[in-house]
């Protein structure tokens, strides 16, 4: 009887092995995908040292951990992660950090070119829809190959809110933050639905301060950061789940930064993941309300996008 051999793992490249990347790496050994995982950091000493942290894990799984021999391997790879850039002082914004991160993000897809024509690149630095753009542009990949984190950590935080208020589990609960990972976004109240039902008929919502929910959700960011310095769980279980949806071809619904041909720029909306990457996005439907606050949230973006094209 002949066997066939398994096929390799896939390379999956983290650029920026600080708290975010080094925490995505720990969070894909975790669910135990079968990839290489391949570290990279201006800082090698500390990407080295990550490496090493994380190899004590990979036993739990069929990952493997380790520092990239060159940018041009990193470029190689079937998913290459970003991470690289500055993060947030308390109180700051992640629209501010567009100037510097816009530097790290033009060295780091230079540095790795010539990209492999199949790769997924996944942004995860702030600001993210701004640097998908440039990421896109500078890269040369197709839109639907370069996408971002975007609001599905908002939506994570949002699902757990609701889910509290209705003691259920937060995968019963279909509701979206949409628009900006950043100061711009809005919840997606009118479309949310618990097994089917929508959200705004449960007797907790009928009263509920809508408003507070979504700025709470919208601080919680600044918060963890006035607390601790950055947030890096939340995203290393975001990002592990969209880097599985790609690996495995799932075609499980994110919201993430995609390009929208309708806004003409990179926002986050739900949309279908899979091992092309984008496949298409999810028409929401939004109410007057909504949708004018996501034409603001195009317009801020847009806004600083078309100073980096
Ligand atoms: N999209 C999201 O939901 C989230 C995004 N973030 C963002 O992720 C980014 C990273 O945050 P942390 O990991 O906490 O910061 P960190 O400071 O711990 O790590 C950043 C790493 O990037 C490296 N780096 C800088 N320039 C580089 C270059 N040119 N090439 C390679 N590596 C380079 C640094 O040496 C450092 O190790 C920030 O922009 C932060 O705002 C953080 C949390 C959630
Ligand atoms: C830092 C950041 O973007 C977040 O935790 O949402």
């Amino acid at each position: 009887m002949s066997t066939m051999p398994a096929p390799p793992p896939a390379k999956i490249a983290i650029i920026g092995s600080g708290a975010v990347g080094s925490t995505i790496a720990f969070s894909l050994i975790m669910n135990r995908l079968p990839a290489e995982i391949i570290l990279s950091d201006i800082d090698t000493r500390r990407a080295g040292g990550e490496a090493l942290d994380l190899s004590d894990a990979t036993f739990v799984s069929s990952s493997s951990v380790r520092v990239a021999k060159n940018q041009q391997e990193v470029g190689q790879c079937d998913i290459i992660v970003i991470t690289a850039g500055a993060k947030q002082k308390p109180g700051e914004s992640r629209a501010n950090l567009i100037d510097r991160n816009y530097h790290i993000m033009q060295s780091v897809i230079k540095g790795m070119q010539p990209i492999n024509p199949n790769a997924k690149i996944i942004i995860v630095a702030n600001p993210v829809e701004i640097l998908c753009h440039i990421a896109q542009k500078l890269s040369g990949l197709p839109r639907n190959q370069v996408f971002g984190s975007g609001t599905f950590l908002d939506s994570a935080r949002l699902r757990l809110s609701v889910a509290e208020m209705l003691n259920v589990h937060e995968s019963s609960v279909h509701c979206y933050v949409v628009g900006e990972h950043g100061d711009n976004q809005l919840v997606a109240w009118s479309a949310g639905r618990v097994g089917g039902a929508p959200l705004l008929n449960f007797d907790q919502f009928k009263n509920a301060d809508l408003a507070h929910i979504a700025h709470e959700v919208a601080r919680k960011a600044y918060e963890i950061i006035d607390r601790k310095g950055a947030t890096y769980y939340g995203i290393g279980a975001c990002v592990a789940s969209l880097a599985e949806s790609v690996l495995y071809h799932s075609r499980r619904v994110f919201p993430i930064s995609c390009y929208n041909p309708e806004s003409e720029c990179y926002v986050s909306v739900p949309a279908v993941l899979g091992n092309d990457g984008v496949q298409h996005a999810v028409q929401l439907p939004l109410d007057d309300k909504e949708k004018a606050a996501f034409d603001e949230a195009v317009k801020s973006i847009k806004s600083i996008t078309e100073k980096y094209n």
